[in-house]
């Protein structure tokens, strides 16, 4: 069986997947603290109360936050008797090339949706990701990653406005009523809510025009469904790309090894 873990800056999901069969995940806040042993009784918790009750025998982690690895690792090597497989790493073989600048230390999550999107609609993508960032990752057509654009994230958007300015409260973003807000929360959120629905159009639409071709727009992400639900922005959903991202790398460098 194997874990795959999906660390981002705000949130870590576990996934346990049973070959190509989906089992369960859960989520937890990153806290590059949290010990190995920490992680194991939260994980083993869980895992009894879902009745799963099979052995670990694999893990494979992506990682945006590079210090939570190490209590990773630990938890491979003495629950789990393996030696976890990290994204980015040297010997992690990825099955897609990565044409960016020399040096360039391209975000794991990227990688891997890249990986996810090339597999389950082949070449040709612009995968858009709604995480503490929101990335759009451009995939050639022999699957490649080939760059593509970081933006401030939806929340992190909204608490950097409350932030920085004393009468601006903390809000939660959702589609609001109108364009016009009629009280401070409304004009908040739609400022940031039509502020993203044209970063997300402009952004892909030039793109494509960079490329000069059609491109298809994969969107992931909690927030994703928000924005598709008024606008049509993207082409498909999926749910769970980055750890179904994670088994197809995992399998690849099985199958290469
Ligand atoms: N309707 C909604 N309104 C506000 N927040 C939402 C809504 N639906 C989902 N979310 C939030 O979206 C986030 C989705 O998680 P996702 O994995 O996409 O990004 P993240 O965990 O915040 O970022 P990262 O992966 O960078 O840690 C969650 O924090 C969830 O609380
Ligand atoms: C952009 C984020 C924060 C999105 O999670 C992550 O992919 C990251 O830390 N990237 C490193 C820089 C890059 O991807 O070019
Ligand atoms: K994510």
């Amino acid at each position: 069986m194997l874990l795959a873990i999906d660390c981002g800056n705000t949130n870590t999901v576990f996934a346990i997947w049973d070959g190509e069969q989906f089992l369960a995940s859960w989520r937890t806040a990153t806290e590059w603290q949290r010990t190995a042993d920490q992680y194991y009784v939260w994980l083993s918790t869980l895992m009894k109360l879902q009745g799963i009750d099979a052995q670990i025998t694999d893990m494979i982690v992506s990682s945006t936050v590079p210090r939570v690895v190490f209590n990773l690792r630990v938890l491979g090597d003495r629950y789990f008797n393996t030696r976890p497989l990290v994204v980015g790493k040297p010997d992690c073989l990825l099955p897609v090339d990565v044409r960016v600048d020399q040096g360039t230390a391209v975000g794991p999550d990227r990688l891997v949706n890249t990986v996810a999107g090339y597999d389950l609609y082949g070449g040709d993508l612009i995968m858009v990701d709604f995480g503490t960032a929101t990335t759009f990752d451009v995939v050639d057509s022999d699957g490649a990653y080939i760059g593509g654009v970081i933006a401030p994230g939806v929340n992190l958007s909204l608490e950097a406005l409350h932030q920085a300015a004393a009468a601006l409260p903390h809000v939660d973003i959702t589609k609001p009523q109108a364009v016009i807000g009629t009280n401070t929360v409304a004009c908040m959120q739609s400022g940031v809510f039509w502020g993203y629905v044209g970063l997300v159009r402009e952004i892909c639409a030039r793109i494509k025009a960079e490329r000069d071709r059609e491109m298809r727009v994969i969107s992931t992400g909690g927030l994703a469904p928000l924005f598709q639900q008024s606008e049509k922005l993207f082409d498909a959903f999926e749910d769970d790309l980055t750890t179904h991202g994670l088994t197809v790398i995992h399998k690849y460098n099985k199958d290469n090894a």
